[in-house]
């Protein structure tokens, strides 16, 4: 009862002075904007436009505040900690709540009722764990003092319904105790279950993740957390204290995230923590801005031979190495030296050209000044090709300038030759540069593979040049693409057409990051304006690792070995109960650091063998019932393979319990939550109160990294109940840890 807390009435009568102070600022702010308006009115009359514009942007200032107060009337603050700072005698008490509260005009920290989450002293509340806090303001003044107190609440339309302190005081009392294990307002929110879109972790960011949220700019952060550690909720809450404290245009934020189902998902989340205007993209879509050209991508042949088990498969060797070239920095060696075989070529062509009966002569020489602009390496190709094209159009048009003045000097002239030369000169212009700049990007790529000799650079001399050649101009000339081939693309884009078209971005989260391979980190960091990233992953689940990278070590040093880069690991897991993480945990591949639980829920998992894909449809009807009796909100049925999830929705669609089901391909563009059915690459990132697994099976994950990288994807996804099915025998992954 929160009525027992000794300090209720003290808290109630704080919460009742913050709720009328907050009324009174909301009538003080609804006066100005009445006043503002008047003010307007007579502004308007005087022309005075400047007066006019101050008034309307304070009024819409004023508009949002008072929306902004109306919206956090129902729970003006979550958190208090009281503070003595090392050099002060008294301790003072500081409220936390989601924005900022303060009086009009603040003459003493006083009048600021309650702190926003993303102010400085809000870390004391998320880190003071012994007693002890320390806190930065704006990367120049440092504090450090002891805390007392570290109070939650739980305040419901202005109603406090909760007050917890207890948390630090067992912390101080028993340092050995686990800490997480004893919050009880964490756990709280950790059994509220999901539905269908992330939430914010505001009122209870932890210690670890505040460290990351608030790390300074211009620096590559890496971090590498273990499924359910929070990474796609820290790196986008990372955006928001930046956006508030950095004063950045959220236009020149970005998250990459893997697919367009999975923006779907953290789409609610932006907005909830004033994020909503940050670019949210794929790779993808960043290649398409970039080149300004759409590409369709050829089906992942590798891909499906990995998911088929095609282990020892000489074609999906060959499909890897070529995957993993293109997806290298030697790649870029070959896009080099294809362009630079493109200018030598360019200026081999080159002739002296001859007009107007030898009356003007552009040499050779001339030209080739004009085409390599004094030696400058960066230029675009085609920016060249116009640099020199604009010179020969001003020494032809030069020429008939002064010819045309000379001839109106002869007054009465009969001379036909300025007429005749014009002609000349017109027609040779419409026709010479027909052919000089490299308009199609895909043309341009074509030609990287048909010549060969330039592959003759790579330090590997066991790749199979004549395959990749082949393989990848069989692709482009159907009009397709492979994943692989779009940064490659992107760089190119930038060697013929340059990127003058692209603003460049203050800060990059990228999430879901071990998916990327290292010339695609390095596009992204062509595309930032100062390195400044939060790179999240966590290779454990790097299921496209044939192409991706496979170890955090080689983007620090390949790519961002120039500037600022720390790298950090979380592995505390929030989402799933402790069940659900060991069984994770032991399918996690070798030399991974282990998932560490939150809290615990009471059932283990459970393991079902099924002889037929008939009772297996029974026994997911049986397991989708019984997590509904325990009030699952969503429940995701993950198979290996998209087929299977397609074939199985049609199998219980058929058995027409009227259950509500959505299916999930690589098309579907938004998630429903309810009872989804999916494949393991695509429920990456999605998380559901209960999960079925078809099928466990020991054909199905073999003993190998790949298939125990997806099955530990597919396992962390519940955060409270795991059915585990399997045809046959159990998947030697499993084998030994079923209870
Ligand atoms: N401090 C926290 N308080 C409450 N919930 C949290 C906290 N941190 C993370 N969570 C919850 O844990 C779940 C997992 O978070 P998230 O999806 O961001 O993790 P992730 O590391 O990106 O997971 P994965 O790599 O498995 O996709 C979410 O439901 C999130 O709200």
């Amino acid at each position: 009862m929160v009525k027992d807390h000794p300090d209720y009435a003290l808290e109630k009568q704080h919460l009742d002075y913050t709720l009328k102070e907050m009324n009174q600022i909301i009538t003080s702010l609804e006066d100005d904007i009445d006043k503002r308006t008047a003010q307007m009115r007579v502004s308007l009359e005087h022309k005075d436009q400047i007066s006019t514009y101050v008034h309307s942007m304070m009024k819409h200032d004023h508009a949002e505040k008072i929306y902004d107060m109306k919206e956090a009337l129902g729970s003006p603050y979550f958190g208090r900690v009281d503070f003595k700072d090392d050099d002060a005698v008294d301790y003072e008490s500081f409220y936390i709540g989601r924005i900022k509260i303060s009086r009009l005009d603040i003459l003493t920290v006083k009048d600021i009722l309650v702190f926003d989450w993303r102010d400085p002293v809000a870390t004391i509340f998320y880190e003071c764990q012994d007693g002890r806090v320390s806190y930065d303001v704006l990367g120049k003044y440092h504090y450090s003092g002891d805390v007392n107190l570290k109070r939650q609440y739980k305040i419901v339309e202005g109603v406090l319904q909760k007050i917890s302190d207890d948390y630090i005081f067992d912390q101080l009392a028993d340092p050995k105790k686990e800490a997480l294990l004893a919050d009880p307002f964490l756990t709280e929110r950790l059994l509220q279950g999901t539905s269908n879109k992330l939430k914010d972790i505001v009122t209870s960011i932890r210690g670890e993740q505040n460290k990351i949220i608030r790390e300074t700019l211009h620096q590559v952060i890496i971090i590498q957390g273990v499924a359910g550690s929070g990474k796609s909720t820290i790196g986008l809450h990372r955006l928001s204290y930046l956006l508030y404290n950095e004063k950045l245009d959220p236009q020149k934020m970005m998250v990459i995230a893997p697919n367009k189902l999975f923006l779907d998902y953290i789409c609610e989340l932006l907005p909830e923590i004033d994020a909503d205007d940050v670019r949210q993209q794929t790779f993808i879509d960043v290649v398409h801005e970039i080149t300004q050209t759409t590409f369709s991508l050829h089906q992942d042949e590798k891909a499906h031979l990995f998911l088929e088990n095609k282990i020892k498969d000489s074609r999906r060797d060959q499909l890897e190495a070529v995957a993993r070239l293109k997806g290298s920095l030697e790649f870029v060696k070959i896009l080099d030296a294809w362009m630079d075989k493109k200018i030598e070529k360019f200026c081999l062509k080159l002739k002296d050209i001859l007009l107007f009966d030898q009356k003007l002569l552009i040499t050779k020489e001339q030209q080739i000044e004009n085409f390599m602009q004094g030696g400058m390496l960066n230029t675009p190709y085609n920016e060249r090709v116009k640099t020199l094209s604009g010179y020969i159009k001003f020494r032809v048009r030069n020429f008939l300038e002064v010819l045309e003045m000379e001839q109106r000097r002869k007054i009465g002239s009969t001379d036909k030759t300025y007429e005749q030369y014009s002609q000349q000169g017109t027609q040779f212009l419409a026709g010479h540069f027909s052919k000089w700049s490299c308009d199609d990007i895909r043309t341009c790529y074509k030609e990287v593979f048909s010549n060969k000799s330039i592959f003759k650079i790579l330090k590997n001399k066991k790749l199979d040049i004549a395959f990749i050649a082949e393989y990848s101009s069989s692709i482009l000339q159907e009009g397709n693409v492979e994943r692989e081939d779009l940064a490659p693309i992107c760089y190119l884009s930038y060697l013929v057409n340059g990127w003058n078209h692209i603003v460049k971005f203050e800060h990059i989260v990228v999430d879901e990051a071990q998916d990327l391979n290292t010339l695609e980190f390095m596009i992204l960091k062509m595309l930032s304006k100062n390195s400044s990233f939060t790179i999240m992953g966590d290779l454990s689940q790097g299921i496209t690792a044939y192409r991706s990278i496979d170890s955090w070590q080689v983007v620090m040093k390949e790519v961002f070995s120039d500037v600022k880069s720390i790298y950090r690991e979380v592995n505390y897991s929030y989402r799933s109960a402790r069940e659900i993480i060991e069984c994770f945990n032991k399918v996690m591949p070798r030399g991974h650091s282990a998932a560490i639980p939150v809290y615990e829920i009471g059932q283990d998992p459970v393991y079902q063998q099924i002889s037929t894909e008939n009772e297996a449809v029974l026994a997911i009807r049986d397991a989708i019932q019984k997590f509904k009796e325990q009030d699952c909100k969503s429940i995701g049925i993950i198979t290996k393979m998209e087929r299977d999830s397609v074939s199985l929705y049609h199998a219980l669609q058929q058995e027409g319990d009227n259950l509500e089901l959505h299916v999930i391909t690589s098309d579907t563009l938004s998630y429903q939550g309810g009872i989804s059915i999916l494949p393991v690459g695509l429920a990456k990132g999605l998380e559901f109160d209960g999960v079925i697994i078809w099928n466990a099976s020991d054909k199905e994950f073999k003993n190998n990294s790949f298939d125990a990288k997806l099955l530990y994807v597919a396992l962390s996804r519940p955060l409270y109940y795991l059915h585990i099915l399997y045809q046959g025998n159990l998947t030697p992954l499993l084998k030994g840890k079923s209870k």
